[in-house]
């Protein structure tokens, strides 16, 4: 059954059925394009087949006819491309349990591997040895991807143009819009480190310092993705585009983003684990924000801001002492130095 059904028109699967997934799922469906959609929660499976909703993490979208969930990720392993839309930190172990393939996989979580400091396209050559690697990032809120907005997105091709000649066409729809790039490390780490920042803008917001500060904190915060990403080979353009600076604005502008409203709630005096507690949804920026600050320093590299933000979330400092502590750092030129 499976097999008929994925020979008449199934080409392209989605790993992961959290809110990103699910959108991601509609925008590919939008033009009656036939998804398979592999969800981890049993429950999850059965409501997407039977009322095209998905309660538990977008319950905003009513999704096509068109989308099938499926409990069991071996399904996905006959399609040529697969989106995987895990988090971050259970991208290995979710991508275990796909027979290994030659076929696109795309990579669309946003976050850095804990304990391991790698990056996804990293942690997917290693549990996926066989597939060719992409990465799709950007300014994307997933509810309003599912209602069918405007939406552009990085998709950077390991595969260069070919790659990009197979995907684009299965990727692609009015309203979503990718642009090329052969920048995965540029692309992953626009996306990884805007997390953590968008929890420092919620800071701001939450102690309510005021817009000048937000604006300071995203100019001297990309500062620092650029000083991160172009130590780790990241291409400038790329940090500058859609999974850069474009999707920092748009986290460090709004509640709707998970890791801004964190942030605010610390800012307002909550511990990390009060603000996280009983939440289903993740904040990447979480998890991301230690082992980021921790590859910086290994690296001997000047990141305040993130440093600021894994200090706050351990419990170090309360809030209003660590934004202090960031104002009383010695005054410096704004451009880096060049060696
Ligand atoms: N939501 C958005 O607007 C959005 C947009 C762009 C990128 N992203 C990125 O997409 C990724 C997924 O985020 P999301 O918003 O879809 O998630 P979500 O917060 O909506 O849902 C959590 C997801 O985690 C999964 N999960 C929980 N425990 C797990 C485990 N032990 N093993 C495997 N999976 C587990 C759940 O099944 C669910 O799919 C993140 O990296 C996020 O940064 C999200
Ligand atoms: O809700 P957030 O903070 O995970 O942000 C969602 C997307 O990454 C925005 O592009």
């Amino acid at each position: 059954m499976t097999t008929l059904r994925q020979a008449q028109g199934e080409r392209i699967g989605v790993i992961g059925a959290g809110a990103w997934g699910t959108a991601l799922a509609q925008a590919l469906a939008s033009d009656g394009s036939e998804v398979v959609l592999w969800a981890r929660e049993p429950e999850l499976v059965a409501e997407i087949n039977a009322t095209h909703t998905n309660s538990l993490f977008l319950p905003s979208a009513k999704l096509a006819g068109s989308v099938r969930a499926t409990g069991d990720i071996a399904e996905l392993g006959a399609l040529p491309a697969l989106l995987a839309v895990v988090p971050a930190q259970f991208l290995g172990s979710v991508l275990a349990g796909l027979p290994d393939g030659t076929r696109d996989l795309v990579l669309c979580a946003k976050g850095i591997e804990a304990g391991s400091g790698r990056l996804m396209a990293d942690v997917a050559r290693d549990a996926a040895p066989a597939a060719s690697l992409a990465v799709l990032s950007g300014p994307t809120f997933a509810h309003e991807v599912a209602a069918g907005l405007p939406t552009a997105v990085t998709l950077a091709c390991a595969g260069g143009e070919a790659q990009w000649a197979r995907l684009s066409p299965l990727i692609a729809r009015p309203a979503f819009r990718p642009y090329y790039s052969d920048d995965l490390i540029g692309a992953e780490i626009g996306g990884a480190v805007k997390n953590v920042l968008a929890i420092a803008c919620g800071v701001v917001e939450g102690l309510q310092l005021g817009q000048n500060a937000r604006a300071a904190l995203i100019a001297r915060g990309y500062a620092e993705m650029l000083r991160f990403g172009l130590a780790r080979g990241a291409r400038a353009e790329t940090l500058s585009g859609l999974c850069g600076l474009g999707d920092l604005v748009l986290t460090c502008s709004s509640t709707s983003s998970r890791n801004f409203s964190l942030g605010k709630a610390l800012g307002e005096g909550q511990s990390a684990a009060e603000a996280l507690a009983g939440k289903t949804s993740v904040a990447e920026g979480a998890a991301t924000a230690p082992v980021l600050a921790e590859l910086a320093r290994a690296a001997n590299m000047d990141m305040p801001i993130v440093e600021a933000v894994a200090r706050l979330l351990a419990g170090e400092a309360p809030a209003r002492a660590v934004v202090s502590e960031l104002l009383a750092r010695p005054l410096k030129a704004e451009l880096e130095r060049k060696a």
